[in-house]
Formats: structure tokens, sequence, C-alpha cells
């Protein structure tokens, strides 16, 4: 059952035109971040209700996929891993196809798993991670 409700892109400039392309062509392949591909999370809003779309760097292995809240290796977390914590059913749009999931956190050695892949997907995780004392949280997306 796919997320109902009003939606609202990123504030932030270069994420805008990146989301704001994806909803022009219909495809997260229209972008990308160093020659790597790119998804389309859809959260709600943990206080306004409101849809968030961010994109985020595609995390995918065997048909299963992972988000990673790397902020580019920010002391904080993004807004939208609070988010999800509140409610954990999100949207993961990757090309054309759009698909409902349950985010799960995951921690010791499934996430040492996932995070070999993410960074697999996006070297850059590797430095983020470097940059911060913050432990960069990993979700595993469980299709609904
Ligand atoms: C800037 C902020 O966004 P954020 O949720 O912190 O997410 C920051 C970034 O993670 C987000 O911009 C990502 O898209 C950046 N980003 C990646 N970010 C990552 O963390 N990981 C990635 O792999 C990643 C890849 C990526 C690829 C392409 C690209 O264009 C951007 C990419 C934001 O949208 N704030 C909104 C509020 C959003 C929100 O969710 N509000 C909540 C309330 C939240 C609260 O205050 O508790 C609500 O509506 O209820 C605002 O200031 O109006």
């Amino acid at each position: 059952m796919p997320l109902e409700g009003e939606y609202e892109i990123s504030p932030t400039g270069w994420v805008r035109e990146q989301t704001e392309k994806i909803f022009e062509t219909g495809t997260t392949e229209s972008v990308d971040i160093k020659g790597r591909r790119v998804v389309l999370l859809t959260t709600r809003g943990a206080k306004t209700g409101k849809l968030r779309k961010v994109p985020l760097m595609r995390v995918e292995h065997g048909g299963h996929y992972a988000i990673v809240a790397s902020l580019g290796g920010a002391p904080k977390h993004p807004v939208w891993y609070y988010n999800v914590k509140a409610e954990p059913h999100v949207e993961l749009q990757d090309g054309t196809e759009t698909g409902d999931f349950k985010a799960r956190e995951v921690t010791g050695e499934e996430k040492a798993i996932w995070w070999e892949r993410a960074v697999e997907a996006y070297p850059d995780y590797a430095d983020y991670q470097k940059k911060t004392t913050r432990e960069i949280p990993v979700f595993v997306l469980e299709p609904l």
C-alpha cells in the first residue's frame, strides 16, 4: 500500500535539483553521483506527517536494498533517519520501479556485511565514516 499524503522535497539546492530531475524523467537513472547509481527514498515526516523524498546512493544485493544515513560524514544523522525510525514503512524508487518496504536498522555482523556492500556501491562512504565519530546507520529494506 503506497504512502499517501502531500510531499515536500529537500530544501538543499543540489539535492532538490536531482530530486526534480528524477520527477521530470520518471527514473532515478537520470541522475548519478560520480557515476554511481541513485535511488529515491520516500519517508513520512516524523513531525509534519508530510511525505519527504530524498535521493540516496543505490545499495542493492540479491534483490534487497540498504539505505545509509551518511549525510557526507556530518556529526549528526540526517533528518530522514528519524522519520524512518518513527515510521519504518518507506517507499524506494529504483529506476522507474517504486516499491514499499519496512526499514530495519541493522547492527553487528549483519551491519558489517551491508556496510561492505555499501562501500562497494559507493566508496566515499568509507571516507565519510572516517570523518566522524558518529556511527553511520544502515537500514535494510524488507519488501512489504
Ligand atoms: C535537509 C534535510 O534533509 P535530511 O532528511 O536531513 O537529508 C539530508 C540528506 O541525507 C539528503 O539531502 C540526501 O538526499 C543527500 N544524499 C544522501 N544522503 C545520505 O544520507 N546518504 C546517501 O547515500 C545520500 C546519497 C545522495 C545521492 C544524491 C543526492 O542528490 C543526495 C544524496 C531536510 O529535508 N530537511 C527538511 C525537513 C525534512 C523532514 O523530514 N522534516 C520532518 C521533521 C524532522 C524533524 O525535525 O524531526 C517532518 O516533515 O516531519 C527541512 O529542513 O525542511
